[in-house]
């Protein structure tokens, strides 16, 4: 699914006026139908009262439509207006005559300098001051009606945005944002829901396909795009019946040091679990015993370093390399990191301690092959690519190092975002349970596992971040947030893989 700029999307709202020969008013009036469905579906007429707030732009044009759907259902709706300057949208001023049609409790006009309406906890507080034409922080008297709706425990539902956040641009997060439970997005997402820094403010958010123009649609080039559950299924490439081993691959994973063995466990582990033909640990001497006890399906090769790995020798044809995790950094390890690398020609996976590594050698970049794929989290990443101001800031330094270094980066966090020079794939699988020690162990042998069965570089991070926050989904079904163990994300690998085929959950009838 595509993520457009809220300049984007004011030009396909645009376009869709122009080819569809439908006015903005009734493009509103249709818009506040389908958000009033999705509402209805859940309050089912609930009598709870609904107090809408609404801006004088064409945010606050859809909250009017939107009460008028909601008092012609007979729903108990206060409409308030922030009457706070002259420029009204026109689409506003249509809704605002169309709602005195249907009620004789027409909007009440807050003329931004008195007190705050009464609000109750068991109100439903409907968020329509501003969407994506916010261009500046909120202040003054909206600023402190801002702070008082969120002040209040009252349910907050923001129409395409809460205010006072900006779809794609960097903000200060101290200025007046609404927080609300809730959010009901036009059309696409906004890039600032997945950023660690903004994702927050929206609640749980759905969008909602207004039927813009599918041409624009089709040819705007986005800022991002999110994996689907649908895009993830097509990444998926079924086994032939009269396939052997030898199709799926050899992965070699060249990690662990003392106390850190069970990092090469995870990732060798999640290697096998993501289907690699064969898999092959590379380790320190003193890891052969274990590995070779929690892990009979694989073989080893342990070097000559009893507690790391000083050397890299093997005789192994096409190997798909993991290298990093559990490694150690000292100047032993790293020698042998690089000879590994000066070795490969196909994309190979850096993880943790190999990041750390390269962060600090920046001679061995010559030796990464094209489309190897880093996958580093938030400090390993800052040891890549320096400070960033801001989650904007973040998504273009590494861009730039991508294109740079040609190779793939997967920014690890709440949503995962795979890098390939500057397009941005964003994850909306896992959750917080998944924050838990050797996860990304389980993450890089996952993604190696693909490159080793032949996925392109691209799809082998894209499907392999997707599945590993599906197995960790499926887990935490059986095992909480809390119970979730990188050993437990890694066997649902296989679940993660069946869910792609799962017949979609048949919709309850309207009644
Ligand atoms: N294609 C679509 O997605 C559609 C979106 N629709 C709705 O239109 C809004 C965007 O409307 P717009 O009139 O451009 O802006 P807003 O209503 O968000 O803001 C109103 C107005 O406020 C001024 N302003 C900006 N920042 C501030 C500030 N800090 N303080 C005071 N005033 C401010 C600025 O002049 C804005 O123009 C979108 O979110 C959807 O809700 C349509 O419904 C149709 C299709
Ligand atoms: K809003």
């Amino acid at each position: 699914m595509k993520i457009l700029s809220a300049q984007q999307l004011a030009e396909a709202d645009q376009s869709t006026i122009d080819k569809n020969q439908i006015s903005s008013n009734d493009l509103m009036g249709h818009i506040a139908k389908l958000i009033f469905d999705k509402i209805h579906q859940r309050l089912q007429g609930s009598p709870v009262p609904i107090k809408i707030f609404c801006g004088i732009g064409k945010n606050g044009g859809d909250g009017l439509a939107l009460a008028r759907q909601m008092i012609q259902h007979g729903y108990h709706v206060t409409t308030y207006v922030t009457n706070c300057s002259k420029k009204r949208a026109p689409e506003f001023l249509y809704h605002y005559d169309k709602i005195k049609e249907v009620t004789k409790d027409w909007p009440i006009l807050l003329s931004c300098k008195e007190d705050f309406p009464d609000l109750h906890p068991q109100d439903i507080i409907i968020d329509a001051i501003f969407g994506t034409g916010i261009n500046r922080p909120i202040d003054g008297w909206m600023a402190d009606l801002v702070h008082y709706l969120n002040k209040t425990p009252a349910f907050k539902l923001a129409i395409d945005m809460p205010s006072g956040l900006y779809a794609n641009t960097p903000q200060d997060i101290a200025t007046p944002i609404i927080q609300a439970q809730h959010t009901f997005s036009f059309e696409t997402p906004k890039l600032s829901f997945f950023l660690s820094q903004t994702g927050k403010f929206t609640g749980t958010f759905e969008v909602v396909q207004i039927g813009l123009d599918p041409e624009y649609m089709m040819k705007a080039a986005p800022l991002a795009q999110i994996i689907t559950p649908d895009a993830a299924k097509s990444m998926y490439k079924p086994r032939d019946k009269f396939s052997h081993k030898g199709d799926y691959g050899h992965v070699l994973t060249m990690a662990g040091s003392k106390g850190k063995v069970g990092a090469a466990v995870l990732s060798n582990s999640a290697a096998l679990n993501m289907g690699a033909g064969k898999v092959t640990a590379y380790i320190p001497a003193h890891a052969n015993v274990i590995l070779q006890s929690s892990l009979p399906e694989i073989m080893t090769i342990s070097s000559l370093g009893e507690n790391f790995i000083t050397d890299f020798e093997h005789d192994i044809k096409d190997i798909t390399l993991c290298v990093g995790p559990g490694l150690g950094t000292g100047d032993d390890v790293s020698s042998a990191f690089a000879k590994a690398l000066s070795q490969q020609s196909l994309p190979v996976v850096i993880d943790a301690d190999g990041l750390n590594i390269l962060s600090d050698n920046s001679d061995y970049w010559k030796l990464i092959p094209k489309n190897s794929i880093l996958t580093p989290h938030d400090g390993e990443l800052e040891k890549l690519i320096g400070q960033w101001k801001d989650d904007y800031d973040r998504l273009e330094k590494a861009k730039k190092l991508s294109i740079d270094k040609d190779v793939i980066l997967v920014l690890k966090g709440a949503h995962t975002i795979a890098v390939s020079g500057k397009n941005l794939y964003i994850n909306d699988t896992g959750n917080p349970g998944m924050a838990t020690a050797g996860s990304g162990d389980v993450l890089s042998g996952i993604i190696a596992g693909l490159l080793a069965q032949k996925y392109d570089a691209l799809t082998a991070a894209v499907f392999g971040v997707f599945l590993h926050g599906r197995a960790g989904d499926i887990a935490s079904q059986t095992y909480a947030h809390e119970g979730l163990k990188a050993s437990i994300i890694s066997n649902f690998v296989g679940a993660a893989i069946l869910d792609l085929f799962r017949p979609e959950p048949q919709q309850p009838q309207q009644q």
